[in-house]
């Protein structure tokens, strides 16, 4: 297989392992998370998470999900504390989601599914940059955060509305002043485990914060959330719809 990976018949996850054999390693992710089986660390403290909107730089769609990426050439959005030992910089989050509103988050609670799934990635600052982090197993933090049918999200609507600029894969579009603190759950407690990311390259230099408390957003706005990305897929093949989760 091409590096050229994603959901289809012949491009998907049961296929990644034939481009990156990793995919069989002994710390990838997704997982699903029972939390009956989860144990208590009264080591682990609170997560600190910071974002200055000032370093949003722009929103892109890259073919799989659209992310908004983050100016990371200094300290201005970090996580702290929470399961990591050292500092770390964001730069970039974007969403999974599935073909409707009854699956497409990647993790699993108990193994319930949920609409779709933000991930806010951040890199180690004891390493140089972002790709050097990646490949370390320590180098990643990544915040994920599930997302539920409810209220219209007023923030993530923010998002949506920046999308007729970028329909097209490889497409962005400056995007500033926008806070992801905006899109976090009012309670930041979390499961925590070492994994990798979701998607190719599939290294395992990620370790998972995942918070207990989803976001509410509406149907519409699940929907809308694909847009971007959703064209393109008709143009690729429109039973990819019919087919399960769709990831970034
Ligand atoms: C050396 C290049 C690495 C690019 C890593 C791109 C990527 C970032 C986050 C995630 S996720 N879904 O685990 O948050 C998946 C892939
Ligand atoms: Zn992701």
């Amino acid at each position: 297989m091409s590096h050229a990976w994603g959901y289809g018949a012949h491009t998907g996850p049961d296929k990644w392992a034939d481009s990156f054999p990793i995919a069989n390693g002994p710390r990838q992710s997704p997982i699903n998370i029972v939390p009956g089986d989860a144990s208590y660390d009264p080591a682990l403290k609170p997560l600190v998470l910071k974002y200055d909107p000032s370093t949003c730089l722009e929103i892109l769609n890259n073919g799989h999900s659209f992310q908004v990426t983050f100016l990371d050439d200094i300290d201005s959005s970090t996580l702290k504390d929470g399961p990591v030992l050292f500092n770390h910089r964001l730069k970039q989050f974007h969403f999974h989601w599935g073909s409707s509103d009854d699956h497409g988050s990647e993790h699993t609670v108990a193994g319930t599914k949920y609409p779709a799934e933000l991930h806010l990635v951040h890199w180690n600052t004891k390493y140089a940059n972002f790709g050097e982090a990646a490949s370390q197993p320590d180098g990643l933090a990544v915040v994920g955060v599930f997302l539920k049918i409810g209220e219209e999200n007023p923030n993530l609507q923010k998002l949506i509305d920046e999308f007729d600029s970028i329909k097209t894969k490889d497409s962005q579009c400056s995007f500033a002043d926008f806070n992801p603190e905006m899109l976090l759950p009012g309670c930041l407690d979390y499961w925590t485990y070492e994994g990798s990311l979701t998607t190719p390259p599939l290294l395992e230099s990620v370790t998972w914060i995942v918070c207990k408390e989803p976001i509410s957003v509406s149907s519409e706005q699940v929907f809308l959330i694909k847009e971007p990305v959703l064209p393109r897929l008709c143009e690729q093949s429109f039973s990819f719809l019919l087919r399960p989760e769709s990831r970034a």
